[in-house]
Parts: structure tokens; sequence; C-alpha cells
């Protein structure tokens, strides 16, 4: 009976579910009489309102924006789903289809080779068939570095594989393993052979980053700058090979295919996807395998099971057909134990994904998934004659002869290279449809959710496989600055997809259910957090020094609403952190992180985008950089923040902190010389919970004293206190006057 076995099992957790939905109706009840509140206001006779308009009008607009992303924000808890896997129950290992591995890197200087290297290896051991894996890394940089690494890396992979494979070590990737404090030692503890063995392999190791080492120093010599190489070159395709020497002994290794597609000037090259689209092609023409696992160059595979696993999903038969990827969520290996700056992401992967995988399935995320090949080719099925095949998918014919094959071994086909080098030329794509209906899609720099929303449009689902073992382990930002630089890069990427013509809240419900359109909707526009938190953190504060109330006096019965919607919001993300493995002091960070953000980078994006749409700039995908840093590192892991960032980002912050702290002791002199405490509670309240979450930005400017701290300079101070000079004068004359 075993082949009726199912290969997975989905669960509901019913008590979440209901506590969920009782809380929503709760707090939308709230809100409802919140937006009563507000717009009795406007009915009330000028003279008896005691409060100028506008104020009024931007707080309550702060209000609807806040509402409008929380109302989108539930679609994520309206049914979340775990799921778990039995890959023992997979056919045996001949029956498995052919996996194709596509590990994209960009540049030498801000990904460290050796750290791709050791991505690469740890994709090499998966533990699957050696004969039904490939492995392709895609090189933007098309760098010689890059090329000679992998020859070297082809070189280790032969002592390093046998290795793993032997002694049934679970961490296949090198730099984790020796890294590791404790030994994953595959129950071979103590065993003589296995030390020894061991010891070898952790000698070539070495050899094998001094190899590494050198390759980047021949390289350097030679006078040839990296880094500026990337934009112009050839297309160079290359299947690493070496002939084995007789040391060594004969195992089976997946294959290993270097690409690195050509790039001209005049050409746009779209970033990311561009890069992934020419492996698709490459591929297609060399294993075409019917399943593509996609991995940034800084994640590598924690532990070999991840194909089998993915593969649960992709041969149950009843999910199969309409099954377009297993996305496993983004986990880091260098997130500190209070992770300052929720470098991990938790809110995303612990809980929106899940709750989007009971709906229509996760969005893509980038790295860390098993796309079926297929999905990504659009309507090519209904292309009747070739021209038309070929106007959609491009020339080549070997290309287009892929399309149709039978995955089966026979069935591979040994390509001449010039057809790959015609596959990743960068005129390929002139006039067909890559980009626009096939492959990754083009237009923004979050390609990742734009491609996997076009998918969920096109009637394909998704799941999310989230086992207790992290399968992959990426690098996330620690610092301040890789942080908010590249939360640009995404907000702006994001809000483009809301503002293109594929607006998830217009094309959404029409191609699928409204919930999983809200989630699309909530991802690209919450970038729009910029408005009400600027809002929130100068407005009341300047009305209160003012004496212009906005909120109801404590003894009015709308007090309460405003107190039980703060309490409901804040309870809920606290019950959240806590049960998804956070501490009290995790959730004032994110509250902490959500407002430095939206006031940086959320205002940013926001500006990235509009400079776009009126042409004014052209999109760029700066990659995060990936170097390792000692005093980065020691100040994230003694949880200090590290200010060393660019004045754009620290000005808003310390000018916001200057009105509060200003606005709070002002307002409180006016109340105490007033009395009107009651009417001023919640304007009271604002400044100082702003004050309270963001303690570290003042610590860093006037108490600490080490590298990470807020240097004071001129430009600093004097540029703040302009910026606040210039809100506050804005506001107070316009404040009074409306
Ligand atoms: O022109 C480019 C730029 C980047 N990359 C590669 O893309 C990957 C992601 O870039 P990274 O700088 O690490 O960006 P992150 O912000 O960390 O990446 C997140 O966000 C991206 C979208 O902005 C997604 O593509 C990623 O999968 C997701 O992890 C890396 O492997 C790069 O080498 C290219 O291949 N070509
Ligand atoms: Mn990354």
């Amino acid at each position: 009976m075993e082949e009726t076995l199912p290969l997975n099992l989905t669960h509901v957790n019913k008590p979440l579910v209901f506590t969920n939905r009782l809380h929503m109706l709760l707090h939308f009840t709230a809100l409802s009489f919140l937006v009563y509140y507000r717009l009795c206001f406007f009915f009330q006779d000028a003279k008896t309102r005691g409060t100028p308009v506008l104020p009024w009008f931007l707080v309550f607009s702060s209000e609807i924006i806040l509402s409008f992303i929380w109302i989108l924000d539930q679609a994520f808890r309206w049914h979340p789903v775990s799921r778990t896997v039995f890959p023992e129950r997979l056919p045996e290992d001949a029956k498995l289809p052919h996996i194709d591995v596509f590990i994209c890197t960009a540049d030498p200087t801000k990904e460290p080779t050796v750290d791709v290297m050791n991505t690469v290896l740890s994709a090499m051991a998966l533990d699957y068939p050696p004969e039904k894996l490939h492995v392709y890394v895609s090189d933007d940089g098309g760098s010689v570095i890059t090329l000679n690494s992998m020859r070297e890396t082809w070189k280790f992979s032969r002592w390093w594989l046998p290795f793993c494979i032997r002694y049934r070590i679970t961490c296949r990737c090198p730099k984790a393993y020796f890294s590791a404090s404790e030994n994953d030692e595959g129950g071979f503890a103590g065993n003589i052979e296995f030390l020894a063995d061991r010891k070898m392999v952790q000698a070539k190791y070495e050899t094998f980053k001094e190899s590494i080492r050198r390759v980047k120093e021949d390289q350097e010599n030679s006078g040839d700058a990296i880094g500026i190489i990337g934009q112009n070159h050839p297309p160079i395709i290359e299947v690493i090979h070496e002939n084995s020497s007789g040391e060594i002994e004969q195992v089976e290794l997946p294959s290993l295919v270097y690409v690195s597609r050509e790039k001209k000037p005049s050409y746009p090259h779209h970033f990311k996807a561009g890069a992934l689209n020419a492996l698709y092609r490459v591929s297609a023409v060399i294993s075409n395998a019917p399943y593509v696992l996609v991995l940034d160059c800084d994640m590598f595979c924690n532990d070999p099971a991840s194909a089998r696993q993915a593969l649960c999903f992709h041969l149950d038969p009843k999910l199969s057909p309409s099954l377009a990827f297993v996305q496993f969520p983004q986990k880091f290996h260098n997130i500190s134990e209070n992770d300052i700056y929720d470098s991990q992401h938790r809110s995303a992967y612990k809980l929106l994904w899940h709750g989007m995988d009971g709906l229509k399935g996760p969005v893509l995320s980038g790295t860390g998934f098993y796309m079926k090949r297929e999905s990504l080719y659009g309507n090519y099925k209904i292309k009747d004659t070739d021209l038309e095949l070929q106007q959609y998918v491009g020339t080549s014919k070997e290309f287009i002869k892929s399309l149709n094959q039978n995955y089966t071994e026979d069935s591979l086909i040994h390509t001449l290279p010039e057809e790959t080098l015609h596959l990743a030329s960068c005129n390929y794509e002139t006039g067909t449809k890559w980009g626009k209906e096939v492959g990754f899609l083009y237009g923004t720099v979050c390609e990742d959710v734009h491609t996997g929303f076009m998918l969920n449009c096109n009637g394909w689902n998704s799941v999310l496989c989230d086992p207790p073992k992290p399968q992959f382990l990426g690098n996330s930002t620690t610092n301040l600055n890789d942080l908010l630089v590249q939360g640009i890069r995404w907000y702006s990427g994001l809000l483009d997809i809301g503002l293109s013509s594929f607006c998830p809240l217009i094309t959404g419900p029409l191609r699928m259910s409204l919930l999983q359109s809200l989630c699309y909707a909530q991802l690209t526009y919450f970038t729009l957090y910029c408005l009400p938190l600027w809002c929130f953190a100068s407005v009341p504060q300047l009305c209160l020094v003012n004496g212009i109330p906005l909120y109801p006096k404590v003894s009015d019965p709308f007090f309460f609403i405003f107190l039980f919607i703060f309490l409901s919001a804040v309870t809920k993300h606290l019950v959240e952190v806590l049960s998804t493995g956070g501490t009290f002091r995790k959730w004032v960070i994110e509250q902490r992180i959500w407002m430095m953000r939206s006031i940086t980078s959320h205002l940013y994006g926001c500006w990235d985008v509009l400079e776009k749409k009126f042409g004014i700039r052209e999109a760029s995908f700066v990659p995060t950089n990936k170097v390792e840093d000692d005093d980065k590192t020691m100040l994230y892991q003694m949880d200090k923040y590290d200010f060393r960032t660019s004045n754009m980002f620290l000005v808003p912050m310390v000018a916001i902190l200057i009105i509060n702290i200003a606005c709070i002791i002002g307002g409180i002199y006016r109340v105490l010389s007033v009395g009107d405490w009651d009417k001023m509670f919640i304007q009271l309240f604002f400044p100082a919970y702003i004050i309270v979450v963001n303690y570290p930005i003042i610590e860093g400017l006037v108490i600490r004293k080490d590298i990470g701290r807020i240097y004071p300079s001129v430009a600093l101070v004097v540029t703040s206190n302009i910026l606040a000079a210039i809100i506050t004068s804005t506001l107070y004359s316009l404040l009074r006057k409306v």
C-alpha cells in the first residue's frame, strides 16, 4: 500500500485561524468608529470645531492609509497553513527527474569568490543522483576570477563530495562545516578513519582557498581591474571539466557549467532576471531538466535533502499539474540573538508566506525555490506556426526542440557550442517575449515578486516548504547602511509593480482569489507607510505645542476607540512575535526598524519610483555587499546599531527626533500652564512613544563613544536642524491658518 501514502500533508492551525478572524472583526469595528468620528468633524459648525481642517485632514488621511494597509495585511492571516513532507515515499532514484541548479553571481568584489564557490559546492553535494544534477553558475561580472575559481572548485569537489557521502555529512557547505562549533560527524564520531579523512579534506579545503586567493591575485596583477569588467563582454560558456589524476577515487560528479551572458552597454541587461533567462535558455539545450533550483550566490544548501523535499510536491499527482514552484523560506546564518535590524525578516518568512500558502501559494522570493521549467514558458503551446513560436521564444531551433523534449535521459541534447553562445548573446531576446511573457519578468528590480504574481495570475500555484531544519542559509544585511540601501531597491521595485499595468488590486481579482490579490497588494503598497509615518512623527506633535487638539479627550467615549485600536494593533504584533519564537525585546526592535525604514528607505523608494515614472532615472540593481567586515559584525553581535551610514539616512531620523523632543518639552510646558492635559493626552503620548522606541538613536548621538555612534558632524547637525526647522515652520504656519 506504499504507493497510496501521500507525499505531503497540509495542516491548518484552527485555533489560530479563529483568533485571527475574531481579532479582524473587533479591530475592523473599532476602525469604523474611528472613521465615523473623523468624518463627523467635517459636518460640525466651523466655530464649534476648535481645530483647523488641515491637520485634521492630514491625520485622517494617514489613518486611512494605515487602515488600508491593515486591511490588505489581514489576507495573510485568513488561512495560514503549514506542511509536512515524506521524502522516503518518493519513487526510487532511477525514476526521479533531472534537476538543474542556477546560481547567480554578479560582482567578485562585493560577493567574495570563496563564498560563492562554497554555495556551488553545497549545491553539487545535494542528496540526488549526480548524473541527474547540473549546476549552472551565471556570472554577470564576466570575470576570469569566477571562471578560474570554478575550475578549482571542480577539483576540490572530487575530494569534498565523496567525503560527504561516505560519512553522511549533512552540512555540505565546506565553510560552514569546518567552522561549525559542533562537528557534524554523521555517526562516525571517534572513528579513526573518519578523523584522518576529515583532516585530509580540511587540508585540501585550505589549499582550495589558497588557490582562489592566487587566482584573484593573478588577475589583479594582470592589470585588469575587478568590478568594472561587468558591463561589456562577450558570452562565455564552459562546461567545467578536468582530467582526473590517478590519486583521486573515481566518483561521478554532477556537471558544472559556467555561463557568462554577453553584455554590451547599448543593450539593457535586466539585472538578475536577464541573467536567469539566459541560464534558462542555455540549460535548456544542455540538460533541459524539468525542475530548476534557483539560488543567490550567498545562499548555500544547509541540508542536502531539499531536492527530495521539493519533489514531494512536484511529484504529487494532485498538486503537480498546476504547481509552478516550491519555495523554501529565506533563512540566514549570520543572525545574532537579538537581531537588532530584523535582518531575518521574521514577519515575512515566519508568518506572511504561511498565510499565502493557505491561499494560492507563497510569493516567489528570489532564491531557494524549485521551479517547474515549463511554468515560465508562457503560452508557447498554443503557438501554431514555427514563425509564431520564434517570435515568442526566439530563433534557436535547438531551444524550440527542447520545449517538446520528453525529459528522459536519452533525450539530453548534445549541443554545439555556437548554439549556446547564440542563446546567451544580448540580442537574442530582441523582438521576442522574453521578460514579458516568457521567463523571469523585466521592468522591476523585484523580478521575483513580479514573476510569482504573474504565475499566480496565469493559474499556477506555489507551495511553501518550511521543514524544521533550514534547507538553505543566506547572508542577510546586518548593518544599517546595507539594510537601508537594500530597502530602497526593494520598496521602489515593489511599488513599481503596484503602480504598473499589473496593479494587483485590478489585475489580481480578475485572475485569482481576492484574498491572494490583497496579499500581493500589501507587498506592493506597503512602501506607502512612509506617508502616515512622516505625518504621525510631526503633525500631532506640532499641534500639541500649538494647543490644537486632534484626538478625543480622555473623558470622551471615542477616546477608548483610539486606545483600543492602538492596544489591539501592538498586542497583535506582540503576540505574533512571541508565537514565532521572538521576545518582548524583538517586538520593540521590530517597531523601531519599521519606523526607521518607513522614514528613510520607504520614502526614498517612493521617490525613486517617481523619478523612474518621469524618466529622470533608470532602474538600477546595486547588489548587496556580502563582504564580512569584522567591525560591523562585532557591533551587530553586541546589539549596537552601526550608524556609519550616509547623512541621507541619518538626517531624517535625527530631524524627526529633534522635532519630537522639542515638542514634548514645549507640549508639557504648555499643558502644565493651560491645564488641558485631558485634551492633549494622546498627543503627549505620541512623541513619548517615538522617543522611547527610538532611544538607541539618541544614545548613538549623545552617549556612545564607539566607532558605530552618530558623529555629530557639522553637516549632520546643521542639515538635521534645518530640516526640522523647515518642517516645523511650514507646518506651523499652515496648521494655524486653515
Ligand atoms: O545584475 C545583477 C544583479 C544581481 N545579480 C544577483 O542577484 C542575486 C541577488 O542580489 P543581492 O545583491 O544579494 O540582493 P538581495 O537584496 O540580497 O536579494 C533579494 O532581493 C532580490 C530582488 O531585489 C532577489 O532577486 C533576491 O533573490 C533576494 O534574495 C545575487 O546572487 C546577485 O549576484 C545578478 O545576477 N545580476
Ligand atoms: Mn542577497
